[in-house]
């Protein structure tokens, strides 16, 4: 075996590493540097005076550890800061032993956890209030960091994320009214985009509002992304980016979740009284936003690590996404012609697997897809390859047991990898969200082998009855006495997932 480790242990060390790379101390460290006399703050190609003028903001569930961090760096320059945390996280990020993602005792940063269970709520709009007043209080001598990232993004629910840390809705509408409009276009299948076009629409500091409360001052915004594309004006509803939506995209999304005719009045009047704004929507020319993580840059560090331990690496996708059994299938199909094309007397045989492959990839409508060119590299391989991608597939929850969507999807590949012999080839699949907590458990996401239909068999384990039930987290917890499950503890980041299948020729 390639390193003296398992398999198991390679994907493992190869998750951590994904996870890592977008760890908030690394990320600040990469993106900001002060020069030797500490007055002047480049971030990427841009300088910026520092005399104490630094101000800082921030929302989103990484945002503690990006503040510890930014305060790290920048806290002798750092004049005042508030930042709106998921309820709990303190504790948890303690618990965790993570000191270095706690703010320092006499930090200039105030902290208010809230959005508990991921809604909006009065504690959020406290924050939102108190991040509106330091924005609106700046100069055109000061400078504000704005830290963000996100909780979630495909099939979220209703409010979760940067956006639901930062409510603050234009009067009339109330919190309640905004939650509940939120809520049901969730419950109807509406997209992030879709959610946060409306969510802006709403909001005083959404869609650029919170960059204008700043102006005059200079604003660099630092984004952790959460959503598939790194699109600036979607993540937590992109508070530092100037909106492109118009009152009648509002109006057609509404129109389409049959939302329109039943608007409560405040809704209304916000949307109308948009129509005729005469401000127009809001400019950011002194905004410089960007994203210091994000699921590309986990996987190319997984990659990077990968080839270290000797494998033939290639990044497939950051936009895996769609129903976790159709993503299973594809990562079935991949294995089975990946396998092929390393078993030399296969290797030239069509496979009526690779027909199939291709037209679920085209079902998938998977932006960035780099199919071709990897089952090349494979073909060229002759030797253990390791495919990864990113995203966030979905699931359709029907029973009532307890999973997550990369513990479901394991489990679906790992009956996927059973269905035929796979070769000389040891097959592994793993699934991992960078947040580590998938869904309500408190792991990861777990990995499978091509064997696990028929070891679960031999522990008397009905892994159809446990998938029907959306119950991967018991059937896990169950199988092989929980080894396979991936137990990281809160990590402190949050890019989405991470997907590796490993081919190994035995
Ligand atoms: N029993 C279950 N089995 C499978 N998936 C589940 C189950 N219960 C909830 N989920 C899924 O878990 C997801 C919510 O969990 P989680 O908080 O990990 O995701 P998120 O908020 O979208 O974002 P992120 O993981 O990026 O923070 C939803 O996609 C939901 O469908
Ligand atoms: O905050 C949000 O709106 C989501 O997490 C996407 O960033």
């Amino acid at each position: 075996m390639t390193s003296g480790m398992t398999l198991a242990e390679q994907a493992r060390q190869l998750f951590d590493s994904a996870v890592g790379a977008v760890q908030p101390g690394p990320m600040l460290q990469r993106t900001l540097s002060l020069d030797p006399s500490g007055r002047q703050l480049k971030v990427r190609d841009r300088t910026f005076q520092l005399r104490e003028n630094l101000y800082l903001v921030g929302f989103g569930k990484a945002v503690l550890g990006m503040a510890a961090a930014a305060e790290e760096l920048l806290g002798q320059h750092l004049v005042q800061g508030v930042i709106s945390v998921p309820k709990g996280i303190q504790a948890a990020v303690e618990h965790a032993g993570k000191q270095e993602m706690l703010l320092k005792p006499h930090s200039h940063i105030q902290v208010f956890e809230g959005a508990e269970d991921n809604l909006p709520d009065r504690d959020a709009l406290r924050a939102a209030l108190a991040i509106q007043q330091l924005a609106e209080g700046l100069t055109a001598d000061d400078l504000l960091l704005v830290l963000i990232s996100g909780v979630g993004a495909a099939d979220r629910e209703p409010g979760g994320g940067g956006s639901a840390l930062l409510p603050a809705p234009i009067p009339p509408v109330t919190l309640e009214e905004k939650q509940t409009l939120t809520k049901l276009l969730a419950a109807r299948g509406a997209t992030i985009q879709e959610l946060n076009t409306i969510r802006k629409a709403l909001s005083q500091l959404k869609g650029g509002g919170l960059a204008q409360a700043a102006y005059p001052a200079q604003v660099v915004s630092l984004i952790l992304s959460d959503v598939i594309g790194d699109p600036l004006e979607v993540i937590a509803s992109g508070p530092t980016v100037a909106s492109a939506h118009n009152v009648q995209d509002c109006l057609q999304i509404l129109n389409h979740y049959g939302l329109r005719a039943a608007l409560p009045r405040s809704v209304k009047t916000v949307l109308s009284r948009a129509d005729s704004d005469p401000h127009g929507p809001h400019t950011c020319g002194h905004v410089l936003n960007v994203i210091i993580g994000s699921n590309s840059l986990a996987l190319a560090e997984a990659q990077r690590q990968a080839e270290a331990l000797g494998y033939r690496a290639m990044v497939l996708s950051t936009a895996m996404q769609g129903d976790v059994r159709s993503v299973a299938r594809f990562y079935g199909l991949l294995a089975r012609v990946a396998a092929a094309r390393l078993t030399p007397s296969l290797a030239e045989r069509p496979l009526e697997e690779e027909t199939k492959l291709h037209q679920l990839a085209a079902e998938l409508q998977l932006p960035d897809l780099q199919l071709e060119e990897a089952l090349e590299a494979v073909a060229k391989a002759q030797g253990p390859v390791c495919l990864l991608a990113g995203g966030e597939p979905t699931v359709q929850l029907q029973g009532s047991g307890k999973g997550g969507r990369n513990q479901e999807l394991a489990l679906h590949v790992g009956v996927e990898l059973g269905r035929q012999p796979l070769g000389p080839i040891d097959v592994l699949f793993l699934s991992g969200g960078t947040d580590g907590q998938d869904g309500p458990t408190k792991v990861a996401g777990a990995w499978v082998t091509s064997d696990l239909s028929s070891q679960a068999s031999a522990e008397s384990l009905d892994v159809a009855a446990f998938l029907a039930d959306n119950d991967s987290y018991t059937f896990f917890c169950r199988f092989q006495g929980g080894t396979h499950l991936l137990h990281t503890g809160l990590t402190g980041t949050n890019v989405m997932d991470v997907h590796l299948l490993i081919c190994h020729p035995q």
